[in-house]
């Protein structure tokens, strides 16, 4: 991949280098990005080698913000293959640190970030370099897309988190915190993350560190998402898509993609997901480790029909059929009830009270189940509306069949009533600090 074009900052990086007070600081000034073609290359070459200036050439004044959706994978018979994007959403905010006047003493490599983390997760995940989003934000920023050293001045950045996915429950918790963090280092280093090709980095890079993509690709997507792995990689290079369009399928290194992913659009509004949340955490991992390595002919066709009926569902917006469409004989039977985990009164509750379908959402605890919605004779076109009072109706009497059910088997947790999201990660760029007072506060790094 040919290197971003420079941007107004980095342009500016070489007029700081160049222009020296008498004191020696790197000075802001207000140069024209014209002035750049007075630049000497291979100066500007040493400059850059050194980390010092990699760290200048971060935007003084920009602020990301990203949003990633939670997401349900497997939905049933879609072992590691489907997955849909859910209305919560975790927040990560990434900017300069505004904890201090000065970075001076800071070393900005070897420092911890300022990490702030609200809502889901704050007493159990890391507040330092190790938390996955800063880890991640670290790998988008410095290798992902990387033609050149850059290193991220870590030590003087501040990421604030703010979590609703709860983590360790099937909702694609530590996916969201691997797209969130590649796309905000991606976006740091100028890259608009929005563009087909930079959503196909991400899900090449996102699904390989999982192990399994179908919970990034809806994360980085959006929506409903069928995902595989080219059978011959060597053909895949043009065959990769803009998630439905031909398009250009060249990841950083030029690899072929390992990871395709296609979009199962419905009709009409899709139901809405209610979930039941166990307040116990579950290792994805660990729960992959107990599955068969070996089925019968009998289970994979009882399977492979489930998730033919499920797309055909999804596709048509044939609810009806949803709660047969929603059994698999892969996960389910060993995740569920031989654990004791009380999977079949909760698919039964939910059942009873009117949902569509229902399932281990993920590798679990979390159980999801598609309720209110349109039948599609009831709509003809394919505009998403707001809920309407008799879908809420519908989900919300089976949020209490769960929970009644889950009280009933000695288990505690919540239910929430949600909706599938179109949207994928998402980001925005903010301007909030004084470029002036920013440059005051980086000390000179070369004495
Ligand atoms: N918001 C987050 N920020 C940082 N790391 C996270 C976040 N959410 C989850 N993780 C990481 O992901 C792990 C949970 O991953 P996993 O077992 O796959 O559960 P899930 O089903 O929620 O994805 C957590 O233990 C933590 O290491
Ligand atoms: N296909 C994977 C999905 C794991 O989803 P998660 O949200 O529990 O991480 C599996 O079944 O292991």
């Amino acid at each position: 991949m040919p290197p971003p074009p420079p941007r107004f900052w980095d342009t500016l990086v070489h007029i700081l280098v160049r222009v020296e007070t008498p004191g020696g600081r790197l000075a802001v000034t207000s140069a024209t990005p014209s002035a750049v073609c007075v630049v000497d290359d291979e100066r500007y070459a040493q400059i850059t080698a050194l980390p010092e200036a990699a760290a200048l050439n971060l935007p003084l004044d920009e602020e990301w913000h990203l949003t990633v959706p939670a997401t349900s994978a497997n939905m049933g018979p879609g072992f590691d293959t489907l997955g849909i994007a859910l209305e919560v959403l975790n927040e990560v905010c990434v900017r300069w640190r505004t904890d201090v006047d000065t970075f001076e003493g800071i070393d900005p490599f070897t420092s911890d970030p300022q990490v702030t983390l609200l809502g889901e997760g704050v007493d159990s995940l890391p507040r330092d370099a190790t938390n996955g989003v800063v880890a991640m934000v670290k790998r988008g920023y410095e290798s992902t897309v990387a033609t050149d050293k850059m290193k991220l001045p870590i030590g003087w950045m501040e990421f604030v988190c703010v979590n609703r996915i709860p983590p360790a429950r099937g909702m694609g918790s530590s996916s969201g915190a691997l797209v969130a963090g590649i796309a905000a280092g991606m976006a740091l280093r100028g890259h608009d993350v929005t563009t087909s090709k930079a959503r196909n980095i991400l899900l090449q890079e996102t699904a390989a560190l999982e192990g399994h993509p179908d919970n990034v690709a809806p994360c980085i997507y959006g929506g409903f998402q069928l995902c595989y792995t080219p059978r011959s990689l060597e053909s895949t290079m043009e065959i990769d898509t803009d998630n439905g369009e031909l398009g250009d399928a060249l990841t950083r290194s030029e690899k072929p993609a390992q990871y395709i992913s296609r979009r199962v659009e419905p009709p009409t509004t899709p139901p809405l997901a209610v979930l039941y949340i166990p307040d116990f955490e579950s290792s994805t991992k660990e729960t992959r480790a107990s599955l068969p390595t070996e089925y019968s002919v009998k289970d994979v066709v009882f399977t492979i029909s489930r998730n033919a009926l499920l797309i055909h569902a999804y596709s048509c917006g044939e609810w009806k059929v949803l709660d047969e469409a929603t059994r698999d004989r892969m996960h389910q039977p060993y995740r569920g009830d031989p654990s004791g985990f009380p999977l079949s009164r909760l698919l039964k509750a939910a059942q009873e009270a009117g949902a569509h379908g229902s399932f281990m959402s993920g590798a679990g605890p979390t159980v999801l189940a598609f309720a209110g919605g349109y039948a599609m004779e009831s709509k003809a076109s394919n505009v998403t509306e707001p809920a309407t009072p008799e879908a809420m109706l519908q989900a919300s009497a089976v949020a209490d069949a769960m929970d009644k059910a889950a009280k009933a088997a000695g288990l505690t947790g919540r239910s929430v009533v949600t909706a599938p999201s179109n949207n994928g990660v998402e980001a925005q760029m903010r301007r909030t600090v004084d470029v002036d007072k920013m440059s005051d506060r980086i000390p000179d790094l070369r004495d």
